[in-house]
């Protein structure tokens, strides 16, 4: 049997660290994918061994379900209904699991990835014997939400058609979870997030699951319908980050400056409410648009500033500012910063051939620069017939 499952990456449009204390933040999805297919052994030889193949990475990890069970034997089996946090000592046994695998040393970022997908599997199916293929056409480490819709796909295809959800396999094409499956789908994928963040606000994970453009704010979404046409440019510097460093980096801040740092995250948080307002006031003629967008841009750069107040900012990200700015366009990174993706708005009226000429200014720097459709569907999954 094979179930597939795929979840879309994001932009956050306003509040990212910020949102890690408290404030609001605004983000969409965004048309580009990680798929999980999950299947299990049919042949005998495969029969004790657990498989995860990162497939654009040409990466293959397997581990005999035997070696699992023996790692587990003290601290007894963490299967479970309910999401449940991966503790420390969980983290150590699993951690020694995945340096068995050797994984090469420049790509040994992904150890945090494979980490929590081994506790997402065992948690989910336990000891059962499978393989796991993954591939992503999301940018890694790069502000995209990479890390949320891996953990998202994964949990999806682990839960669909299990004991905890209960869908109908012959039904052809990409299919939606119902409402209730979807918040199980989302608390799974925040407990893979905690592995590889650290201490996520459930925003990445949140907006990968439902789909579309969502306020969050302290755990909490509400949707948010756009009556206006949203184009954006992501530029991606390709300088890599670590979304745990920075967010941690933030908090030292925090702690050395609260007084401060308590002034920028309210401003952050009065910047996305106001975002959102603008986003779902009433659309009237084209002018209206364009002040709306004048609006946009404005909050965009605000956040920005502050983003850069936080100490997330980064020479390459100031390229794109600069870059961007010569023709009048806000931009503002997007995720982590440190390095990785920009958003810049493309106003409705903007002219094609200004359009290019931005893009190859800042692929002159070295930067790709993507089109992304903003606010489609969340994950979905599907019999493996897609
Ligand atoms: N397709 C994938 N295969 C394996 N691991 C992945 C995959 N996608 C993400 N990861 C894990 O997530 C890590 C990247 O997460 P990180 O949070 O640093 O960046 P991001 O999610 O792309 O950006 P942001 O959090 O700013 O949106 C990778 O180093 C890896 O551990
Ligand atoms: C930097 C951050 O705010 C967004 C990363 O996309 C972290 C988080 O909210 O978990
Ligand atoms: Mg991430």
């Amino acid at each position: 049997m094979e179930v597939k499952a795929r979840a879309p990456g994001k932009i956050i449009l306003s509040g990212e660290h910020a949102v890690v204390h408290g404030s609001a933040a605004v983000a969409a999805s965004i048309d580009l994918y990680t798929h999980a297919t999950l299947t299990f052994p049919t042949s005998p030889e495969h029969e004790d061994m657990l498989k995860l193949q990162l497939k654009d990475m040409a990466l293959e990890f397997s581990w005999p379900i035997s070696r699992i069970k023996l790692a587990f034997s003290q601290l007894g089996v963490p299967f479970s209904s309910k999401p449940t946090t991966c503790s420390s000592e969980s983290l150590k046994l699993i951690a020694g699991l995945v340096e068995e695998q050797r994984i090469p040393e420049a790509k040994i970022a992904l150890a945090s990835g494979v980490s929590a997908f081994l506790w997402l599997y065992i948690c989910i199916k336990g000891f059962r014997p499978a393989t796991v293929v993954i591939t992503s056409e999301l940018p890694l480490g790069s502000g995209l939400g990479s890390s949320a819709a891996f953990s998202v796909a994964i949990s999806a295809a682990l839960l669909a058609f299990s004991d905890s959800i209960k869908t109908d396999l012959r039904r052809p094409g990409w299919l939606d979870f119902e409402a209730l499956q979807l918040d199980l789908v989302n608390k799974w994928a925040f407990e893979g997030e905690k592995i590889i963040h650290g201490k996520p606000s459930g925003i990445d994970n949140t907006v990968s699951t439902y789909g579309n453009m969502i306020k969050f704010k302290t755990g909490n979404l509400t949707r948010i319908k756009s009556s206006m046409p949203l184009k954006m440019l992501i530029t991606n510097t390709k300088v890599g980050r670590n979304t745990k460093a920075l967010v941690a980096g933030v908090s030292e801040r925090n702690i050395r400056h609260p007084d401060a740092m308590s002034f920028v995250f309210n401003a952050v948080d009065s910047i996305s409410k106001e975002l959102a307002n603008v986003l779902q006031s009433p659309a009237l003629d084209e002018l209206s648009i364009t002040e709306r967008e004048e609006k946009l841009g404005e909050l965009m750069e605000m956040n920005q500033g502050l983003l850069q107040c936080m100490g997330v900012s980064h020479a390459s990200i100031e390229t794109v500012l600069r870059t961007t700015l010569k023709y009048k366009l806000a931009s503002k990174l997007t995720g982590a910063g440190g390095g990785g993706c920009v958003l810049t708005l493309l106003p409705t009226l903007l002219s094609g051939t200004i359009i290019d000429k931005v893009i190859s200014e800042l692929e002159a720097c070295g930067f790709q620069c993507l089109t992304v459709k903003i606010g489609g569907n969340g994950v979905e999954f599907s019999n493996g017939s897609s």
